[in-house]
């Protein structure tokens, strides 16, 4: 049997539909391309059909990427599949991935359909794929829940429809790794042109087992693998991608079989994705976590010392933990930012964006002692990676003392060119900055989640900020950072803002 795991990374899609993952075209097209540096197979860039603005991503990434596949999902119709393929039809390797549900209680209520007319759409769904691309996917949506026999005749359709990707999901993380295995080697044995196709797995982390899940399903023979970077997802997420390629590299003594992914580029990966989605990494994430490589305790450090191997069972280098030791401050040069960037793994700054950096490090470094990599890491994510924004925070102003005063914040703002500024009441300085901003604004959104995080330590770490908003059945996620929290949060709401106007007009979201 083939020893070739394939990664499929469907950060960009079943990624995204993690609440408050969202992204912009920019972000998307910046992560594709660090995906491909990392070397995976597939990169599934979106769902065409549900938005103008994923169609325009998916067709962007498809156009940008050289080295690897780009997917678009569409549901098993003509119509989902042709705005599929007008996406990706450009791509030097496209593929068509369509689904549908094979288990009894999504083809009873959520299709309203017969099992032999679920067969009778695959079939047809299949070939019309087949028709326009050269490499179709097909996934028995909720196939851990399914009747073993009627996935089994779903492959066959699939494959005997033009199908060489065969992909059995755990849709909702309801499996245990042992059936999961069982289900996986029975289908793969039973159906009579499964030689024809490469099994696939994608796995749901409601149990805390996708991982466990997904190493199971390739034990059993499954050779692809659809993962994200850091395990974001629909609910509690997807599998990691991190984790499965670590697994199968740590343990190749059982599993003999490799990837092709530049393990070097996983932490560099995964930093980017937290970075551009505004969500920080928890500590004790395996693999990426800050604590990941820490080691607390006397006999553990006792044993470190003596042989490193004692208490690692990886390196963090291996993974791309490397630190370099060029510190950045005010009378850093260009060419010491330049290879700090470099060991950051940003390497793709137009010249004119490089000194934007820079200049925003320096001013940066005038105001704080130190400058961590996240802090380089996060100004480029701010400066670089963003669309136009229709608003911008010029200054911001609070007033906030311990009686029984309300809070004053007095607060600038560019409108679409126009310069406003105004001064307002709140129960506390934020609260008085964003009453001030929805204002001047003449908006109203509601205030969902707010959340202040230190990017880095001491008490001049950069404040990165995440505000969520909803207005109108809108629902975004604004970020910002800076070393004074009351302007992050200011910035954040300004971007939230931004990024409603932009999916009103539907922009490339
Ligand atoms: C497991 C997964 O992650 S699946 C992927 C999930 N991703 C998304 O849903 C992407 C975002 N979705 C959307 O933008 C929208 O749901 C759209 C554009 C896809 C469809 O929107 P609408 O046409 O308004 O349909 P709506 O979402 O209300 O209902 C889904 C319909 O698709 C049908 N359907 C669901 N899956 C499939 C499928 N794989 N193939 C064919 N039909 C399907 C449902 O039965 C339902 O049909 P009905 O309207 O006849 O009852
Ligand atoms: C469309 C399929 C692959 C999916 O996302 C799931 O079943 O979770």
């Amino acid at each position: 049997m083939n020893n070739r795991v394939y990664i499929f990374d469907t950060t960009l899609r079943d990624g995204e539909q993690s609440p408050g993952a969202t992204m912009n075209l920019q972000e998307k097209l910046r992560l594709a391309e660090q995906l491909e540096k990392l070397g995976v197979d597939c990169i599934e860039a979106g769902f065409p059909a549900s938005s103008q603005g994923d169609f325009e991503a998916v067709k962007a990434i498809a156009e940008k990427v050289k080295n690897c596949q780009v997917a678009g999902l569409a549901r098993c119709m003509e119509k989902d599949i042709e705005r599929t393929w007008e996406a990706i039809k450009n791509a030097n390797y496209p593929r068509i991935h369509t689904f549908l549900a094979t288990s009894p209680i999504h083809m009873q209520y959520k299709l309203r359909k017969e099992p032999e007319e679920v067969l009778a759409m695959i079939e047809k769904g299949v070939k019309f794929a087949r028709s326009l691309c050269p490499v179709v996917e097909f996934s028995a949506e909720d196939a851990s829940r399914s009747d073993k026999d009627f996935l089994v005749k779903a492959a066959a359709t699939a494959i005997n429809a033009g199908a060489t990707v065969i992909n059995l999901p755990d849709t909702v993380g309801y499996a245990i790794p042992s059936d999961y295995a069982e289900l996986i080697g029975y289908v793969i044995k039973n159906c009579p042109v499964s030689d024809k196709a490469v099994f696939s797995v994608h796995c749901h982390d409601d149990l805390g087992l996708s991982v466990s899940n997904t190493l199971a399903a390739i034990g059993a023979g499954a050779r692809q693998a659809e993962v994200t970077l850091c395990g974001i997802g629909e609910r509690a997420g997807n599998t990691s991608l991190e984790e499965v390629v670590m697994a199968l590299n740590v343990r190749r003594d059982l599993f003999h079989l490799e990837t092709g992914i530049v393990k070097e580029q996983l932490f560099p990966s995964c930093r980017l994705l937290s970075m551009i989605i505004g969500k920080p990494i928890p500590a004790n994430k395996a693999i990426i976590g800050g604590n990941a490589f820490a080691h607390e305790s006397g006999i553990h450090q006792d044993g470190m010392l003596k042989n490193r191997e004692t208490y690692e069972i990886m390196t963090p280098q291996s993974i791309g933990r490397i630190s370099s030791d060029i510190v950045i401050g005010k009378h850093s040069g260009r060419n010491a930012v330049r290879s700090k960037l470099e060991s950051l793994n940003i390497t793709d700054l137009t010249e004119e964006q490089f000194e934007q950096i820079f200049n925003a490090i320096k001013a940066l470094a005038d105001k704080k002692k130190t400058i961590h990599d996240e802090d380089i890491e996060s100004l480029v994510v701010g400066e670089v990676y963003r669309m136009p924004d229709s608003f911008k925070l010029l200054s911001v102003s609070v007033h906030s003392s311990t009686d029984i005063l309300p809070a004053t914040a007095a607060i600038s703002l560019e409108v679409k060119g126009e310069i406003k500024c105004r001064a307002g009441l709140g129960v506390g300085p934020i609260d008085a900055v964003f009453n001030v901003i929805a204002d001047i604004l003449e908006r109203s959104p509601e205030v969902e989640r707010y959340a202040v995080n230190a990017v880095t330590g001491g008490t001049d770490a950069q404040g990165e900020v995440t505000v969520t908003l909803a207005e109108n059945g809108i629902t975004v996620t604004g970020r910002a950072s800076h070393h004074d929290i009351i302007t992050s949060s200011a910035k954040a709401y300004v971007d939230a803002m931004n990024r409603i106007v932009r999916k009103e007009k539907d922009e490339n979201y």
